[in-house]
């Protein structure tokens, strides 16, 4: 080429820049491209067989600067006793643990164990240490790495052989996803949240419907939302079989990122911002599959089957399986019939907390619900803070105080009632509404009955003893 001449840039999406900017080896007809990962997340239930196999064959991490490692499915959300007893479930639990905690010193990766003002859902933790930032590429053994994506980061969940591959080599192979832009249009109503915008979606496509594809949101509406709330929603892109689902980097993006304690400061944050505001899709820039979503028009959601897709507006009437097996056993197995409304069905327990729903501003948007108000009769409230920040947060703005007082349980960080591995769980046959992404057959514990929903529904419902639309006791 001349020294000079300028080629036409085709114009790229925020992942295609992502992407490009990672490949090491790129794909070719018959291999996965080598993408280099910039940050490994550890969690102690996909790590161990990792860790072994390293072991087994005398390696060590590639960078261990590049890895950094929490405990938080089988943690009890119970506090560890003054004498420093941690109230595992169960050995099995405690050994999984105990093991994290040995492999993360022989092979020196930073762990946030539950001794640390760091503690947290994994997913909750990298965003707020500043560790998660825009244009990185982000993977962890969990499914919900996606979470990431809010950042603009390229984020996604990873099996446990990749992530040895990633301990040993801190690259991963990888075929290159398909784009799909998510375009949310207008505003969202009041009472109407990220959640229900994410359920919304995957009502809308499917939980197939992203599958091979990574998600781009973009919109208005997206753009009003704060960084929880866009964690929120890439959170559940691969509810709806998305590979990631990202969000452009703004202003808002970099006003929750200055000043944390592993974001770049003094002149390596001017260069880091110089590259980050570079990263949104070009004008011009093509998607290989686009939808429309006008936020205007979307309702507080809920789910009534046992898939995230089965999902409705709150007011709504259980859907007709139409000859669907699948749809059938979900709506015997949750005990409902075609046609009817949720509005006002018992619920044993409600659960706000995991990786969707655990952020300070999930905790704010509940107790603006239970201010002044009980805890109906019957019924369990569970408030599980997302972090040991979060936690101390919320303290420090009494929102566990208008938890106590109305009578819910405020618990320690942890994936808690999410899924049931740790002795937060419910009964079989119980009800929860719950925040978290999962409603699947026994996730809450064996036969347990889930309906997803939103932090305002769940307080709503909590207040009431029923599924209650948060809209109606006003004020939210
Ligand atoms: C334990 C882990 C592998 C799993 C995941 O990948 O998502 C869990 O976090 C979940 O939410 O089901
Ligand atoms: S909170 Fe739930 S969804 Fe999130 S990482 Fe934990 S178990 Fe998985």
């Amino acid at each position: 080429m001349n020294e000079g001449a300028t080629s036409p840039q085709q114009p790229e999406t925020l992942f295609e820049k992502v992407w490009n900017g990672h490949v090491v080896k790129p794909q070719s007809a018959d291999n996965p491209a080598v993408l280099y990962i910039d940050l490994h997340l550890i969690h102690e239930v996909t790590s161990p067989q990792a860790f072994d196999v390293l072991r087994r064959r005398g390696l060590r991490l590639r960078r261990p600067d590049k890895c950094l490692a929490t405990m938080d499915h089988s943690t009890p959300s119970l506090p560890t006793s003054p004498s420093g007893r941690i109230p595992f479930v169960d050995a099995l639990a405690e050994a999984q643990v105990a093991k994290l905690v040995e492999n993360c010193r022989e092979f020196g990766v930073q762990l946030f164990d539950l001794s640390s003002s760091r503690n947290g859902i994994v997913h909750v933790i990298g965003p707020e240490l500043g560790a998660t930032q825009p244009g990185k590429t982000i993977v962890c053994g969990d499914s919900h790495t996606s979470t990431h994506g809010a950042f603009g980061a390229l984020a996604f969940g990873i099996g446990t052989s990749e992530v040895g591959h990633v301990m040993a080599t801190q690259c991963l192979l990888q075929y290159k996803p398909n784009t799909y832009a998510v375009n949310v249009q207008g505003r969202l109503a009041p009472g109407v949240t990220a959640k229900d915008l994410i359920l919304g979606l995957i009502g809308k496509i499917g939980i197939g419907g992203g599958t091979g594809h990574v998600f781009e949101y973009r919109g208005e509406a997206i753009e009003a939302l704060g960084m929880d709330e866009r964690m929120t929603v890439c959170n559940m892109s691969i509810e709806a079989g998305a590979r990631a689902g990202m969000i452009a980097p703004d202003e808002t993006t970099y006003a929750y990122l200055a000043g944390r304690e592993m974001a770049p400061s003094g002149a390596d944050w001017d260069a880091a911002l110089a590259c980050w505001r570079a990263l949104p899709t070009d004008p011009g820039a093509t998607f290989d599959a686009e939808v429309d979503l006008d936020a205007a028009s979307l309702e507080p959601m809920i789910t009534y089957g046992t898939h995230p897709g089965m999902t409705m507006p709150i007011r709504a009437h259980v859907p007709n399986p139409n000859g669907s097996p699948s749809e059938h056993k979900a709506l015997q197995y949750m005990g409902l019939e075609p046609g009817q409304q949720l509005l006002g069905h018992k619920v044993d327990v409600v659960f706000i907390g995991s990786c969707t729903n655990s952020r300070i501003q999930d905790l704010r948007q509940a107790a603006t619900v239970f201010k002044d108000r009980k805890v109906a009769s019957g019924m369990r409230a569970l408030i599980v803070p997302g972090s040991k920040e979060v936690k101390v947060q919320a303290e420090a703005e009494g929102l566990d105080r208008i938890f106590r007082e109305a009578g819910a349980e405020w618990r320690e960080p942890s994936c808690s009632m999410c899924i049931a591995m740790n002795g937060d769980q419910l009964s079989p046959g119980e009800y929860a509404v719950s925040t978290s992404n999962r409603n699947f057959e026994g996730r809450q514990g064996k036969g347990s009955r889930t309906f997803l929903a939103s932090p305002l529904t769940a307080a709503a419902t909590a207040v009431r003893g029923v599924i209650t639309d948060a809209r109606e006791l006003g004020g939210v």
